[in-house]
């Protein structure tokens, strides 16, 4: 593609130093890596670094033009200086790609708990009525029917063009971060539906305050299509809020929740491993059984049911795949015990989530409650003691252990787990450093009808080394289930 044609109308108004009359264009990279003969390369101030300092490698490579913010003389090759780089980096990418979302149907899903969860259920309603879909997420990324493990909930704006560019999908569902709004990682999509699950007490780290975090997920809605619907979690406080918000700006909104003011109002029946709700949707009643238990996977199954509504599956059709659908790894993901103990292995790191799961424990008839969690390393600390309260109020016994250190020295975070099991931590409850023997122990203390609830890891494998060779929470349980009765009896 001729360079001229991606600058497109901006090519009179941009700060541009060479001649770039007869460019071709034949990649876009925003690493020095990735760039080839003929790329564009596109310098970011990142967090760990700055892309300004690869420039000189990207042009050894081949690159045919550099983009970047700084005042930059002398290049070989033409230099193009914008305000913002990460915003071009989408922009240059959308038009490569030939704006690939507006040809597509795009449903952006966020909030801070529920995502992924939300966005297999939806998934699973749209297959198993013959949509094709593909789907860009926290665990994997599944284009075409080819999945890959993802490094990203929310891939950069040049793989995100990409993707859904190769998609040959009818549908194509993107999980949206905070940090992939912010970042600019969403530039140039357009959405047909955006879903906001709820918002809790998370990355503060990186976003500041509450209402900052709430500002920077809002800013998806912004990226409706003209007709496009937004979808929102009325019970939770900051998604009422945003429905306020959206609709004092005209934007259609449909909404579920247990209010009435709900477009989709449902009420708990029973509560166990299986839960049965009902629901009101345009003054028809349905009543649906789940396969997978907690109130929280009612909420993501709602969001679910509209989004595909929306999207043209029938009513009849959506109640019986509602049933069917069995969950996602790491995700309240049940291990049964050869001694009748259960272990769940989830993926819950923020309060509420940990309640939810605790809670839904309880509801599945779990005799006693151990749980067993840590915090990551450089993660919003302001979190933890929320956590360890609730832990320590909902279960039986908590084991407080390690999670990710990312790059915190692993005598820092004991450190601060035996301040805050000093400071704040009741007395059900115990600090195991190592992940592997916390497990141990948790299963260990474990009879017939309890539960050893595992928060935090999920489907992810673990970042450090710990005392047994295993590489993940699911690994840890295997070895132990593996002929548990001679363990148990050697321990
Ligand atoms: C802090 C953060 O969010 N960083 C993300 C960001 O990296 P960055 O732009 O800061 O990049 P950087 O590493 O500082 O490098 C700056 C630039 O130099 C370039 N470079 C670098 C080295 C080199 O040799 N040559 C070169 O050109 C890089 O390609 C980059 O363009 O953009 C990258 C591409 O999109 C992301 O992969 C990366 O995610 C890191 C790995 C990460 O851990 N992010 C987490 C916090 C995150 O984003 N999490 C959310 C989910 C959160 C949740 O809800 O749980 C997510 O969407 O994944
Ligand atoms: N709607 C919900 N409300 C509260 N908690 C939830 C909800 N759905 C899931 N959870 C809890 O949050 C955990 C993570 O769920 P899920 O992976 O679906 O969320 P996510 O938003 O994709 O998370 P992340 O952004 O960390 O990838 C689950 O294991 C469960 O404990």
């Amino acid at each position: 593609m001729k360079l001229r044609n991606l600058l497109q109308d901006n090519v009179h108004s941009l700060d541009i130093q060479g001649e770039i009359e007869n460019i071709e264009v034949k990649g876009i990279a925003n690493n020095s890596k990735d760039v080839e003969a003929g790329f564009i390369f596109v310098a970011i101030k990142g967090s760990l670094a700055d892309g300004h300092q690869f420039i000189n490698d990207a042009v050894s490579s081949g690159a045919a033009v550099i983009v970047g913010e700084e005042t930059i003389a002398n290049l070989s090759v033409p230099y193009l200086k914008v305000d913002d780089s990460r915003e071009w980096l989408g922009r240059l990418a959308s038009h490569f790609y030939d704006h690939p979302s507006e040809r597509k149907v795009i449903v952006g899903i966020t909030g801070t708990n529920g995502k992924t969860t939300t966005s297999y259920f939806l998934k699973h309603l749209l297959q198993e009525n013959g949509i094709s879909c593909s789907l860009i997420g926290t665990i994997q990324t599944i284009i075409n029917g080819k999945a890959t493990p993802s490094t990203n909930t929310t891939p950069s704006s040049l793989d995100l063009h990409k993707l859904i560019s190769q998609s040959q999908d009818e549908v194509i569902i993107v999980e949206v971060s905070s940090h992939g709004l912010d970042q600019k990682r969403l530039e140039g999509i357009q959405f047909d539906l955006c879903l906001f699950t709820n918002l809790d007490h998370d990355h503060l780290d990186y976003h500041g305050t509450l209402e900052e975090y709430f500002q920077t997920k809002s800013t998806l809605f912004t990226m409706l299509k003209q007709n496009g619907l937004a979808v929102i979690n009325d019970d939770d406080y900051w998604g009422s809020k945003l429905i306020s918000n959206l609709k004092r700006m005209g934007q259609e909104v449909q909404s579920i929740g247990k209010s009435s003011t709900s477009t989709i109002q449902f009420t708990e029946l029973s509560m166990d491993a299986t839960p049965i709700f009902q629901f009101l949707d345009n003054k028809t009643q349905y009543k649906v059984q789940l396969s997978i238990p907690g109130l929280h996977n009612i909420y993501n199954c709602l969001l679910a049911f509209i989004a595909a509504k929306n999207l043209g599956v029938s009513e009849e059709k959506l109640l019986s795949s509602l049933t069917t659908f069995k969950g996602i790894e790491g995700r309240f993901e049940r291990i049964q015990l050869i001694n009748d103990v259960t272990v769940v292995v989830d993926y819950a790191h923020t309060a509420s989530a940990v309640g939810h799961c605790l809670r839904t424990a309880r509801q599945c008839k779990a005799k006693r409650i151990i749980h067993l969690f840590g915090y990551r390393g450089d993660r919003d600390e302001a979190k933890r003691e929320e956590m360890l309260r609730i832990s320590s109020e909902l279960s039986d016994f908590y084991i407080l252990t390690m999670d990710d250190l990312n790059t915190e020295s692993s005598e820092e975070m004991i450190r601060k787990l035996q301040m805050l099991k000093k400071d704040t931590g009741k007395d059900n409850g115990c600090f195991i450093p190592d992940r592997t023997l916390a497990i141990k122990e948790a299963i260990a203390m474990s009879q017939k009808g309890d539960w050893v609830v595992i928060t935090g890891k999920g489907h992810e494998s673990y970042q450090q080394s710990f005392y047994l060779p295993t590489n993940s929470d699911r690994e840890t349980i295997d070895y132990f289930d593996e002929n548990l009765k001679e363990k148990i009896s050697n321990w």
